[in-house]
């Protein structure tokens, strides 16, 4: 029924948080005793299921496009959902996650959305420390970038995986949004900006038009520029997220600067672990080819086509210290490796492949 006063309104606002409180709490006691389950069935690592929660979120994607949906947006239901399985998870295995640092960065968002807030975000120096907290079990999982839509390719993460044992277990998809922050409120006598390189090159365009006097000085990362305008105050701004201007309390002088609003960054999700079945899952694999064979990658990715298999991404990149040119191929395609199907597919590959590795099979983001 659709209230008609304000007093009425409220009421049932009052009545329907009684009921989601009571669903809450009811759902955290079952995941405790999901927790009690899996360790009576034997299980010794975390709880953390990606298959089962991509299930859980792509399930209230549905419902909201059913007869209980409502006014909200997918993405905000998969976020508040997100949010009460992040509690859950919590309850059942404090998780801590590795992440590009300082506080501030796309990365942190990037943990963010994947696990929620009830996670500890561990901070890393460097990629190649985000793989190795994850190895020595410092962190149970890690967030690395791969690759941006104007930027292109990491190359640390992509050296990095090639020699791992970790897997992965999962891909956040993040929109990159550039805003310019200052401990003042306005452009007024501004002189310095800071950021990370790839950001003022996304931002060219602005910063020629707006600002194209002002110095440009590179830094490790959005989160150490916020943190130097923060620092440094007046005078001086910072090219970075808004998380990075929350932590860092920093004015909004100008929102959504970058060039291309599409500007969207892909990250790994790095663990032990392999995710089960999804029903919608990517696998990804890197190989090489043997040298000196005339149409080599032919044969090497033509199983997948015979098989129906969909690519989704195919990146080279040169072995390092290759005196004669050799390159990695990584592949991505729709499928999961314990699929029978996906398994024969990549016997054939590996035996024609002069080095070949899955490094995952993982549910494809829902977010
Ligand atoms: O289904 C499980 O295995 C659970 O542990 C429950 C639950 C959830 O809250 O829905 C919590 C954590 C897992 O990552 C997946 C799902």
């Amino acid at each position: 029924m659709v209230p008609q006063t304000l007093p009425e309104a409220r009421l049932q606002i009052d009545a329907l948080d009684e009921q989601i409180q009571k669903l809450i709490s009811q759902r955290a006691r079952v995941a405790q005793a999901v927790a009690n389950i899996k360790q009576q069935m034997g299980d010794t690592g975390n709880h953390y299921r990606p298959s089962r929660e991509a299930e859980v979120l792509r399930r209230a994607i549905e419902r909201n496009h059913g007869p209980d949906g409502g006014p909200l947006t997918d993405e905000t239901i998969a976020r508040l959902m997100r949010e009460i399985m992040s509690v859950c998870l919590s309850l059942e295995s404090p998780l801590t996650i590795a992440y590009l640092g300082p506080e501030g960065t796309y990365t942190q968002a990037a943990v963010q959305k994947h696990f929620g807030d009830s996670v500890t975000a561990r901070p890393a120096r460097a990629i190649d420390e985000i793989f190795r907290d994850v190895e020595t079990g410092a962190a149970d999982y890690g967030v690395v970038p791969v690759a941006n839509s104007i930027g292109g390719l990491v190359s640390h993460t992509l050296d990095e995986l090639v020699h791992t044992k970790l897997r992965i277990c999962g891909e956040v998809t993040l929109p990159v949004h550039h805003h310019l922050l200052s401990m003042q409120g306005d452009f007024d006598g501004l002189t310095k900006i800071y950021s990370h390189a790839q950001s003022f090159a996304q931002c060219r365009k602005w910063l020629d038009a707006r600002l194209p006097k002002v110095e440009l000085e590179v830094v490790s990362s959005n989160g150490e520029a916020a943190r130097r305008a923060a620092a440094e105050g007046k005078g001086t701004a910072a090219i970075a997220s808004l998380q990075a201007g929350r932590i860092n309390a920093l004015n909004i002088l100008a929102s959504n600067i970058e060039d291309d609003p599409s500007n969207t960054t892909r990250f790994l999700v790095l663990g032990k672990q392999e995710p089960e079945i999804s029903g919608n899952d990517i696998t990804s694999v890197v190989m090489t080819a043997h040298r000196n064979q005339p149409g080599a990658l032919f044969k090497l990715l033509q199983p997948f086509a015979e098989n129906g298999l969909d690519l989704t991404r195919l990146e080279s990149r040169q072995v390092r210290d290759s005196v004669v040119t050799d390159y990695y191929f990584f592949v991505d395609f729709a499928g999961h490796a314990a699929d029978p199907k996906v398994r024969a597919v990549l016997e054939t590959i590996r035996s024609d492949a002069a080095f070949f590795k899955i490094l995952g099979s993982y549910p494809r983001a829902v977010m």
